[in-house]
């Protein structure tokens, strides 16, 4: 079955976009090899111990997307090494193949402002420099069914400014990109699909956002994934070891 979007992106292909300051829109970023082990790795992350889970917020509601962590353990409002708030085993390790991931992506996102030729003494500060070869040690996965959502939010649990680089797989979603005031207007919608990079960072880091909805039937031909959205953000804690 060919994919809904393809003929539309053959007419109108999509482009790189820097939707706010800070905040890049890559899509179809990951190549559909890469699309397919980093799927294959999520469902072995997903496993128990430290697997998938449904989180609780201190108000007695739960998130509708369930969640898997490596590197550190997010839980309602914080990081620990354990599943503070599940089974209590120990997180997974983050990956190298993430690390390498998460810094090639703020290449791809801010271009030669990222480059480590802008280092040193007499390089003018950028916002991105400390990204780019600071070393990247969470992941947070969601996995969204149809119906699922996330409501507007900043990331602000980690003690870094690196940009939070966001891979998405499987069905499309609307993805909300707010300001860094609250959660309402103004705020900028994209539709991200399989494969798209999206990366939020200086200006931007803080800014609210979520997914008002996930577009089920659109997903990702060269998946064999079923229904639902998967995402990946990569961050740096800025935690001690
Ligand atoms: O699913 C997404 O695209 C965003 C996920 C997100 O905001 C988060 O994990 O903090
Ligand atoms: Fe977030």
């Amino acid at each position: 079955m060919s994919h809904p979007h393809d003929q539309a992106d053959q007419l109108f292909p999509r482009e790189r976009a820097e939707i706010a300051p800070g905040a890049v829109h890559v899509p179809d970023w990951l190549a559909p090899e890469l699309r397919r082990e980093l799927l294959a790795a999520c469902r072995e992350w997903a496993r128990p111990p430290a697997g998938l889970r449904t989180v609780r917020t201190p108000g007695g509601g739960q998130m509708t997307a369930r969640q898997v962590c490596l590197g550190r353990h997010w839980y309602p409002y914080g990081y620990a090494r354990t599943v503070v708030d599940g089974d209590g085993a120990p997180v997974k390790p983050f990956p190298e193949l993430l690390g390498r991931l998460a810094r090639e992506a703020v290449r791809a996102a801010y271009g030669a402002e990222a480059q480590p030729v802008a280092y040193g003494a007499d390089a003018p500060p950028s916002a991105y420099d400390t990204a780019y070869d600071t070393a990247y040690d969470i992941a947070l996965i969601n996995f969204y069914d149809t119906e699922a959502r996330m409501g507007m939010h900043r990331d602000s649990d980690e003690r870094a400014d690196a940009p939070v680089v966001s891979l998405s797989l499987g069905d499309s979603c609307l993805f909300r990109l707010g300001n860094t005031e609250h959660r309402g207007r103004p705020y900028t919608d994209v539709e991200l699909r399989s494969g798209d990079l999206f990366v939020f960072g200086g200006p931007s880091r803080l800014a609210y956002h979520g997914v008002p909805k996930v577009y089920p039937g659109t997903g990702d031909p060269a998946l064999a994934m079923g229904p639902g959205r998967l995402n990946i953000t990569l961050r740096v804690s800025g935690l001690p070891d």
